[in-house]
């Protein structure tokens, strides 16, 4: 159970800027009571929405000279009344005014009690908010694009259209519920059940997606493996720019799995390089191995490297096979498709990144309408293109209906029309303090 809420409706503040050195902080300030607040801090409250220079003082003290916005509700990003204070950034500049904040009875805010409060008061559905925290946690303009989609509306519009379609359609099957006997024309049946059909076709179109915008957003998995010795610590350093993984000549070297983040084709790919497989007596090595196999299988793409001529064996089909070390021994007729590099003398490795990127492109491109991003969203819509397949098996109205009502339910939870509470210490607990 998450800890209970004190206070909930107190005026909550947060620093908005980001901790660290810094020019200016951003704290900011929501809820009923922070115009009086502010009146205290200020002497009286500036002009709405205008920047305006305030000395702040609590009490016969002056705390700095800030720049001051008054936001009165429910014009606000949290629809109430609202305030930012634009503060020298130092340490005890913000902990005195964080202070004098508490004494005039706010509190500090919670992870995402900004958007929270600003979901609360309807300015925005859970799908929006969601983009949003998706958009402070980009990384690449791919996933930058994304969110932002994302938090304008454009998922939330499909989302509630398919939700306003089964809500007529349920209405349509209520009527033959209460009036079997009366003459509704036969045809209304037909046309209810051809228009179930054909949103569980687009529930499936959309699920079926192959999981790219959920890859884009949370990142790729790539690991490299192959046999000790072949270099594959050295890639890693490569790719990465950095010394990160020990090398030496000595096959069994690397244990456990090395992770760096990359940027590959405009998305962010962690890189795992791993224990070299072998067979081998030395307990820890084979820990190695047993790591480096259970990464094959959970990673979007694997990098198969190998020396000689004999590509790893039982690697997934798209893996990317990658031969080194060919300053040693000019590539003879390998596997096709194979890249060939040397990561010491650097041959090669332009048209290995460009193939990287390509899949990591691949992997993450987007299809026609907006995608599907989140773990959440898809047991949703599994929820309730389930509940429709199963109301188009029924026979009875009544049976019919039901499946319809859960269909609707789970998406009516997906945007945060209803039936949400429980959820929302989950969504935004993920966000960052003052957002
Ligand atoms: N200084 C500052 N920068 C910021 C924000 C902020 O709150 N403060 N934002 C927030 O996180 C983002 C911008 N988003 C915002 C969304 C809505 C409103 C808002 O107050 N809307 C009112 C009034 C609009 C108006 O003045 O025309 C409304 O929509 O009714 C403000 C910011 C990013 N930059
Ligand atoms: N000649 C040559 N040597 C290379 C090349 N790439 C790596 N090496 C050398 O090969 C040896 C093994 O490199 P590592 O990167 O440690 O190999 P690894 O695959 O990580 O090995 P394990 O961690 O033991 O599985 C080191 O001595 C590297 O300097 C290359 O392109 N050409
Ligand atoms: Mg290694």
């Amino acid at each position: 159970m998450p800890p209970e809420r004190t206070q909930p409706d107190a005026p909550i503040f947060a620093l908005a800027s980001g901790a660290g050195r810094a020019a200016i902080a951003v704290m900011r300030l929501t809820g009923a009571g922070c115009g009086a607040i502010l009146r205290h801090l200020c002497g009286t409250l500036p002009a709405p929405r205008r920047a305006t220079l305030r000395g702040l003082r609590h009490g016969s003290m002056l705390l700095d000279r800030a720049l001051v916005l008054w936001f009165p509700g429910p014009n606000s990003y949290t629809g109430e009344d609202s305030a930012e204070l634009h503060l020298h950034a130092g340490p005890a500049v913000i902990a005195a005014v964080a202070d004098a904040l508490v004494a005039l009875g706010a509190r500090p805010a919670e992870p995402g009690e900004f958007t929270r409060r600003a979901f609360m008061n309807g300015r925005l559905d859970l799908i929006e908010a969601e983009g949003i925290a998706d958009l402070i946690d980009a990384e690449t303009e791919a996933q930058r694009r994304q969110a932002l989609e994302q938090a304008d509306g454009s998922l939330s519009h499909l989302y509630d259209g398919w939700a306003t379609r089964l809500r007529t359609v349920l209405a349509h099957q209520e009527a033959l519920i209460d009036f079997p006997d009366e003459d509704l024309p036969p045809a209304i049946e037909q046309a209810l059940l051809d228009a179930l059909r054909t949103l569980a076709a687009e529930m499936r179109a959309h699920l079926d997606d192959g999981g790219r915008g959920e890859r884009l957003r949370r990142g790729l998995l790539f690991a490299i493996v192959g046999a000790p010795n072949v270099g594959k610590s050295s890639l890693l350093n490569r790719l990465a720019d950095r010394d990160v993984a020990i090398v030496s000549p000595r096959a069994g070297t690397t244990r456990d799995a090395i992770e760096v983040r990359v940027v590959l084709g405009d998305v962010p790919v962690t890189l795992i390089d791993t224990a070299g497989l072998r067979e081998t007596e030395d307990e820890i090595e084979a820990e190695g191995v047993r790591r480096a196999l259970f990464h094959v299988k959970q990673a979007d793409c694997v990098i198969g490297m190998f020396d000689g001529d004999t590509p790893p064996a039982d690697l997934p089909q798209n893996a990317i096979l990658v031969r080194n070390k060919i300053d040693l021994a000019p590539p003879a007729d390998g596997p096709p498709d194979t890249i060939a590099i040397s990561v010491q003398q650097g041959t090669g490795l332009p048209s290995l990144t460009e193939a990287l990127a390509d899949r990591a492109r691949a992997l993450t491109a987007a299809q026609a309408g907006p995608p599907l991003t989140r773990a959440r969203h898809r047991a949703a819509i599994e929820e309730s293109a389930g509940h429709l397949a199963a109301a188009l098996d029924m026979h009875w109205p009544e049976m019919r209906g039901e499946e319809m009502r859960l269909a609707m339910r789970a998406l009516g939870r997906l945007t945060g029309a209803v039936g949400v509470e429980d959820l929302l210490d989950t969504v935004f607990g993920q966000f960052c303090i003052g957002k």
